[in-house]
């Protein structure tokens, strides 16, 4: 579905990502990991078109889309969730989810005026899937709601209910578990289970929430310094010694270490090697 290719991404001297190379298969759900600033999110925005690489290819479904807009990928289907813009924070939950659809004819002054009714008849269709994806994400309760006053979780169920307002095959989630409590996490992981298996939804993640990319993900690729390091298996890349050195650093110094051995991401893999080790 995505073939990048020897992707570069160099601000002034620095190459933020370096030769990147990587293969998401229809039906994936790809998790994203690596420590900080080793090159996710700017490989996520390079995906979605938000920065043109320095050299390197991207096509998706076969089409080399490596220098289209942003706006013209997500007409293909390829989407990035995005935080709910602070404009929107006074719309409802649902008008949220209404302002997605883009070429709406009621936007169409002409069509307006030529056509009322069929404009009438565009937007009921467009507030029930607005209700249907409230409905499947399990917020009609707070339809009517304005979206500034939900919690993080629901703002986060919200953002991939956008994703459902249009013909996405690809979404690019980045860090989705991110401020999200327990609960409604089990919930956000839930419906992109049933989105990737029901409704043909092929994801990329980035996530640093070990236990969501344990659950969700195949394959893993982990990132360090604007490369690939390895993609496999949880486990394989779990396990994997480069894995661990690229999360404590090469050749850290004792305040680094001191710093990387309370880091709750290093001590999360540690802590689920040492279950392994228990089984
Ligand atoms: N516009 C920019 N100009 C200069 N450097 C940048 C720019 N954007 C990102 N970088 C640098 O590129 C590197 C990679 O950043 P990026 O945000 O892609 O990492 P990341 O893997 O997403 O990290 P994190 O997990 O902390 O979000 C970092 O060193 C960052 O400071």
């Amino acid at each position: 579905m995505l073939e990048v290719d020897g992707l570069v991404k160099a601000f002034g001297g620095f190459r933020a990502v370096d030769g990147c190379t990587l293969r998401v298969g229809k039906g994936e759900i790809l998790g994203l990991i690596g420590p900080n600033g080793a090159g996710k999110t700017t490989l996520f925005n390079l995906v979605a078109g938000a920065l043109q690489p320095t050299l390197g290819t991207i096509r998706f479904l076969g089409e080399d889309i490596t220098t289209l807009p942003t706006d013209a990928r997500f007409h293909k289907g390829l989407v990035r969730t995005f935080q709910i813009p602070h404009e929107f924070h006074n719309l409802t939950a649902r008008e949220n989810l209404m302002m997605v659809p883009p070429r709406q004819p009621g936007e169409n002054l002409f069509a307006n005026w030529f056509a009322a009714g069929k404009v009438r008849a565009a937007e009921d269709a467009v507030r029930q899937k607005a209700d249907d994806t409230l409905a499947f994400l399990e917020l009609t309760h707070v339809a009517d709601e304005r979206a500034g006053n939900l919690s993080g979780g629901q703002k986060k169920l919200l953002e991939l209910g956008r994703t459902m307002m249009t013909e996405a095959k690809l979404v690019l989630l980045d860090e989705p578990a991110a401020g999200v409590n327990r609960t409604l996490l089990r919930k956000l992981e839930e419906k992109i289970l049933i989105l990737n298996r029901e409704r043909g939804y092929t994801f990329i993640l980035i996530e640093h929430d070990m236990e969501m990319i344990e659950k969700l993900c195949a394959p893993v690729v982990c990132m360090a310094e604007g490369k690939v390091l390895i993609q496999g298996d949880f486990h394989t890349v779990r396990s994997d010694s480069r894995v661990l050195e690229a999360y404590l650093g090469e050749t850290p110094t004792a305040v680094e270490r001191e710093a990387a051995e309370h880091d709750p991401r290093v001590e999360d893999l540690r802590e689920q090697e040492l279950h392994r080790e228990d089984l």
